[in-house]
């Protein structure tokens, strides 16, 4: 099955949230058809600076209109009309549709903002769910786009990438998963267990080393993370590996120490390669919504974040978040993971994530 297929499977319960939303308001709008139409290019609305708080998501069924829209007559798809119900986009349907980005959690900021674009040059116009989807796709794609950057490979060897994120985000299983593929690709990799805090972390990561083939380095429980970083940096090098991963521990609850034990696998690893680390990935878990936010925000501080990666974007409704981490942050999205399998982890395409998000098709 194609990435795509498994994301838009997947992510089902974001889009058909938004598609069942989008198909209530215009059709609440009853027969929004017979709304007087506006004058074509009214200005787009300024957003509101009071903005409506998250109503609680209505789960009230829908009654599907048997797919207007997407099967028009003969005569509609000649002329390039179809006969799907419309609604007149003003500012009560605009508020509506801001409601249910909120919904999908994209955040009030970048709820208004996507709308308000959307409303440019097509305010008071009537348009169909279907028009308004592909709309609101090609505006999360256009945010989404310059975020969209593969993890980046340079000519330094080893390469060192620091995996930080608090615990059970899918720090473990996403170092496994690249690690996999990395050496799929041709790459030797090498993993430090590096949150020696908790011995089942060290032998999750033990299993996915086998799994993909991959030596892990680990110490005693309880042992000086940055010694360990230290001597695996030192392996690394000295074995010509191309790509050394290295987990931490993401113990949010004392901050301060962990702020201490970041700063100092830093100083140490420097001390064999100033340029190291070369990437400091953060891991976030989209099911946390809008508190992927917060840890961001947290993260920057403790150690400089280079990029992000999401997982867990299957079974949650709240894959809208990335939306509003790309709006905020503009940190690069290096991949995003949709399962527990190797092949469930794959580099980030916002037209992709876009369809699946808005439960569209792709443009061929
Ligand atoms: N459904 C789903 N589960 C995932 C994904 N990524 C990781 N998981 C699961 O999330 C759980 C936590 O993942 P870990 O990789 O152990 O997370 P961690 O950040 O290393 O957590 P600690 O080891 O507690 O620090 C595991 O059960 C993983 O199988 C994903 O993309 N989708």
């Amino acid at each position: 099955m194609s990435f795509f297929k498994k994301l838009k499977q997947r992510m089902f319960r974001s889009s058909s949230k938004l598609d069942e939303g989008l198909e209530a308001l215009v059709e609440e709008a009853g027969s929004g058809a017979d709304a007087p139409p506006a004058p074509e290019q009214s200005p787009a609305p300024q957003p509101r600076p009071d903005p409506v708080p998250a109503p609680q998501a209505q789960e009230q069924p829908i009654e599907k209109p048997a797919e207007q829209g997407a099967k028009p007559g003969l005569l509609g798809r000649m002329l390039g009309r179809d006969d799907a119900p419309r609604r007149v986009l003003d500012d009560e349907m605009l508020e509506r549709l801001e409601e249910l980005l909120i919904q999908s959690d994209m955040g009030v900021e970048t709820a208004m903002r996507v709308s308000a674009n959307l409303a440019e040059g097509r305010f008071g116009r009537k348009m169909s769910v279907s028009e308004i989807k592909a709309a609101l796709a090609d505006e999360i794609t256009r945010i989404m786009e310059p975020v969209a950057k593969p993890l980046p490979l340079y000519a330094a060897r080893p390469q060192v990438v620091l995996v930080v994120g608090v615990n059970g985000a899918g720090k473990t299983t996403t170092i496994g998963k690249l690690a996999s593929q990395f050496r799929e690709a041709g790459k030797s990799v090498m993993i430090a267990a590096g949150d020696t805090f908790r011995a089942a972390a060290v032998e999750q990561l033990q299993v996915w080393g086998t799994r993909a083939g991959v030596p892990v380095m680990t110490a005693p429980e309880g042992s000086d993370p940055a010694s360990l970083a230290y001597d695996a940096l030192a392996r690394a090098k000295a074995e010509g590996i191309d790509l050394l991963m290295i987990d931490t521990a993401g113990r949010l609850q004392n901050r301060a120490d962990l702020m201490e034990e970041l700063a100092k696998i830093l100083r140490v690893l420097r001390k064999l390669d100033p340029d190291a680390p070369h990437n400091t990935l953060l891991v976030l878990d989209a099911t946390t919504g809008q508190n992927a936010l917060n840890q961001v925000e947290i993260f920057r501080k403790l150690a400089d974040v280079t990029g992000l990666v999401m997982t867990k974007l299957d079974g949650t409704a709240r894959g809208g978040v990335l939306v509003a981490l790309a709006d905020r942050f503009g940190l690069p999205i290096h991949a995003i993971g949709v399962g527990e399998q190797i092949d469930d982890l794959q580099a980030f395409d916002p037209e992709e994530f876009a369809a699946a998000l808005i439960g569209t098709d792709l443009q061929a």
